[in-house]
């Protein structure tokens, strides 16, 4: 209704407005009669056309237009400035003759077309500054008025122009309201705008970062499979030195790798398409956002512009016309929609792209994770690779190792086959070797079983002929064995008493008297020979002159060897099983002990016999004989047995107990004698024979005497036994070895013992006097033989006559005053010699009684 009331072409066109209120015009409506009319009222002002000059064409003091608005309004309502049309001053007159100031313009600034946000923001600002302004100029006015219409009271018609002014300052308030809110949703969707710029520039950082982390990581995966292949490569060329299950592994790691290849090229090319295609995508959702926001902001900022222009050709035309306005304000209402219509298809393809954005983060995810898991695959295949290239390694090492090995063996193997065929060669020749050997062996066994059996024949015949020899010598001998003088003796002995009789072979023997006459004149020269005592003639040289016949005189000079030599033959026989007794009989210090022991470098009868039994019977086992010996040792002393091989053997002991202990008894089966209790002992060589011989020196009992001060008082009696069996020759042997050294066999006259002594040398006489009736008695072929007579023969029943062998020595010691017993002793000795206890080859008579 406005509008048709206010000509177009009254209505001025809009005036650019400052920032300040001096662009502010005045308004003034003008209300006459019936028909109302909007007169603007320009203040011009000279050189200015702001507020200054408004407020001079309203009469208001200068002052004024310093005033803030709200006053100066104030005092214009005090002092209305009314122009006159003519009829009359005051709403009287002429009716109601509004005048107001009214913004000239709505706030126009240029905006540069390709404004940014901060241009805009900074444009919205103003233009929401100049309303805010208008509004409350307005509100001022609306007061002005209401004051006025409430202090006087007008007419009708002016009350209807007022109400309509009111309506219409209604209107305009609601115009303003509503661009105020325009603006309000203009700056929201600006900063939405602005908002979802900087998260598509922030998305599109990300992606570009995102890319170019692909990129990298598909540059470190086309480094990394330049590298596998490069190992592969070398993979390639260790593989030809591999085994086949080895080059079965790296093929199938090759074609894994291949694939892994080919499934990272592909892979490669689909991310290199998606992140192209994410960059068309981002490059054109960008230009697209780009395009649409400078669009829409332009847009906007046109429309504003337009908006604003046709809103300030609004405010003109409102005060001419407020119907224009309404229109304008539901065309700006249309146009607002149209806007939100705008916006809300912003919003909706802001989503759409914050969706494809989001579709992109997911698929940049899942991207990512399928590179994170190709990258364990990738890895978890290094690591095969590296392990199948450790075990490569290794087993090229054990492969080189076993080569080296393999070579040594095969080189050892050519050695040793060269080796063999030489070997196999000389097997060859040492087969035939052997075959001749074996044919000579078989010969030689056949030789040597002949040889045995000749040598057993032979030592058949051997002892035939050594017994034939033996009973041709006689079954008793005599070796008489004159000791050298000791040097003490020397001196007091210069004459030679007693000498080996020349060419008589050593049997012959003849004795000189000492040159005493006292004490030569003491034998019985005059005596009848007998026995071995051949020749006493008269004296020679003063001298009375004997001479003795033996199996053997062994001067002064005989060694203890060349004494055994003559014996082993006797020795010998009791290996073949004969039973042999050897005596050593003289008188004290006649050297019977040093003949039978001896000492270490003169070792007697009795080691070198036992060493020839040893060694003989070593030499019979390798014809087939096993030999045992046993030995045992005893004394007979005061006729009272002990053993010497007992360790309790002392002088504690006594007479009566050693007397019920060892008893001497006879085997009936074999007429052997054995003493009871005594100890036998096992011996298996010469040394233990000899251990028994120094524990049997201790045990031996000695007493001083005056003839010898270590004259043995008893007679020792050493035994062996020998036990052989030859099972090829079904031959057994049961020999028993003698060999006893006699106790002196001084006379008591000369010997002065008395008391025990005195004793002793009784009981040793009647021994050796018994000794001389069985040897007589034998020799006599007596019927009976008095053996038990004395301790000593009843020991020796089994080794004198018969079969058995016996030998004496007597033993002579050169010294003078000796002279009447060793006489004695040869005669005694020539007795035995002349007897023959095994053949009776000589019907004489034989007596050891002294006549
Ligand atoms: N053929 C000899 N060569 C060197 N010295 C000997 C010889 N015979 C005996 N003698 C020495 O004469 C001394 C007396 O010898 P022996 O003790 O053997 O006499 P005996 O007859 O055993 O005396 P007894 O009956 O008192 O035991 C000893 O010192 C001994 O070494």
């Amino acid at each position: 209704m406005i509008r048709d009331r206010v000509p177009a072409s009254r209505l001025r066109p809009p005036t650019p407005i400052n920032t300040s209120l001096e662009g502010v015009g005045s308004l003034l409506l003008t209300r006459t009669g019936a028909a109302s009319t909007v007169v603007e009222r320009e203040n011009k002002a000279p050189g200015n056309s702001d507020g200054e000059g408004g407020c001079k064409a309203a009469g208001s003091a200068p002052a004024a237009s310093k005033e803030p608005v709200g006053q100066t309004v104030e005092s214009r309502s005090e002092t209305p400035v009314t122009e006159d049309t003519g009829k009359g001053a005051g709403p009287a007159a002429s009716g109601l003759q509004l005048t107001s100031q009214f913004p000239a313009s709505l706030p126009h600034t240029s905006l540069p077309s390709e404004s940014g946000p901060s241009q805009l923001s900074t444009f919205i600002e103003e233009t929401r500054r100049r309303m805010e302004e208008q509004e409350r100029r307005l509100q001022a006015m609306i007061r002005l008025h209401q004051k006025q219409l409430s202090s006087s009271a007008a007419p009708a018609g002016y009350n209807r122009g007022q109400g309509a002014a009111a309506a219409e300052m209604e209107a305009l308030h609601t115009m303003i309201s509503s661009q105020k809110h325009l603006i309000d949703s203009l700056q929201l969707e600006k900063a939405q705008v602005v908002n979802a710029l900087q998260t598509e520039r922030l998305a599109k950082q990300m992606i570009e970062r995102e890319v170019m982390e692909l990129k990298n990581a598909l540059q470190e995966t086309e480094r990394r499979m330049r590298q596998l292949a490069k190992e592969l490569e070398e993979a390639r060329s260790q593989q030809q030195h591999l085994s086949e299950k080895e080059l079965g592994k790296l093929r199938a790691l090759e074609r894994d790798c291949a694939e892994l290849e080919e499934a990272l090229a592909a892979e490669k090319r689909q991310r290199l398409r998606i992140v192209e295609e994410k960059d068309a995508e981002i490059a054109r959702v960008r230009l697209q956002l780009e395009e649409e926001s400078a669009e829409k902001i332009r847009q906007s900022i046109h429309k504003e512009r337009v908006h604003a222009d046709e809103v300030r050709q609004e405010c003109e035309r409102l005060r001419l016309h407020l119907a224009e306005k309404e229109s304008e304000a539901n065309a700006f209402r249309d146009r607002v929609r149209l806007l939100e219509t705008q916006m809300r298809e912003n919003l909706e393809r802001q989503s759409e792209h914050e969706q494809k954005c989001r579709q992109l983060d997911s698929d940049l995810l899942c991207l990512r994770n399928e590179l994170r898991s190709a990258e364990e695959a990738k890895q978890a295949i290094e690591q095969a690779l590296e392990r199948c290239r450790q075990d490569n390694a290794a087993l090229k090492a054990a492969c080189q190792s076993l080569e080296t090995a393999l070579q040594t063996i095969r080189a050892e193997k050519l050695s040793m086959e060269a080796m063999l065929g030489s070997h196999e060669q000389r097997f060859e020749q040492n087969d035939n070797e052997i075959m001749e050997l074996r044919a000579k062996l078989a010969d030689r066994e056949q030789m040597v079983r002949e040889l045995e059996e000749q040598a057993r024949e032979d030592e058949k015949v051997r002892r035939e002929l050594h017994n034939m020899v033996q009973e041709l010598k006689g079954n008793i001998r005599v070796f008489c064995r004159i000791r050298p003088l000791l040097s003490e003796e020397r001196q007091c002995n210069p004459d030679v008493l007693f000498q080996p009789v020349a060419r008589s072979s050593g049997r012959g023997l003849e004795v000189y008297a000492p040159c005493d006459q006292k004490r030569g004149s003491c034998f019985r020269t005059d005596r009848p020979s007998s026995g071995g005592e051949v020749a006493s003639t008269a004296a020679t040289h003063d001298r009375p002159r004997w001479v003795f016949q033996f199996d053997r005189v062994f001067d002064a000079s005989s060694t203890q060897v060349q004494v055994f030599e003559e014996i082993s033959q006797l020795v010998q026989s009791a290996l073949d099983g004969y039973k042999v007794c050897i005596f050593a009989y003289g008188q004290t210090g006649s050297g019977k002990t040093f003949t039978m022991i001896g000492d270490r470098q003169n070792p007697g009868m009795i080691p070198l016999s036992v060493r020839q039994v040893f060694a003989h019977a070593a030499r019979l086992s390798e014809q087939g004989f096993t030999f045992s010996f046993e030995a045992c040792f005893l004394e007979i002393y005061n006729e009272h047995i002990r053993d010497l091989l007992a360790k309790d053997n002392g002088s504690a002991s006594t007479e009566t107990s050693e007397t019920n202990k060892y008893t001497i008894k006879v085997d009936r089966a074999t007429g052997s004698t054995y003493v009871s209790d005594l100890q036998m002992v096992q011996v298996r060589n010469a040394d233990d024979v000899e251990r028994l011989l120094t524990i049997s020196a201790r045990n031996r009992m000695t007493a001083s005497t005056n003839m010898n001060e270590r004259s043995s008082r008893s007679h020792s009696v050493f035994r062996l036994y020998i036990r052989g069996e030859n099972r090829e020759m079904q031959q057994k042997i049961h020999g028993l070895l003698n060999l006893i050294d006699l106790a002196g066999s001084e006379r008591l006259a000369r010997s002065g013992s008395e008391g025990e002594r005195l004793r002793e040398t009784q009981h040793i006489n009647k021994s050796l006097s018994a000794l001389g009736d069985v040897i007589a008695a034998l020799a006599n072929k007596d019927k009976h033989v008095p053996f038990r007579n004395s301790k000593l023969t009843f020991l020796l029943q089994d080794s004198l006559g018969g079969d058995s062998k016996t030998l004496m020595f007597v033993n002579i010691s050169p010294t003078a005053e000796s002279f009447p017993e060793s006489l004695c002793s040869l005669r005694f000795a020539a007795k035995v010699n002349a007897c023959d206890i095994g053949t009776a080859r000589r019907s004489q008579r034989v007596s050891f009684q002294e006549p």
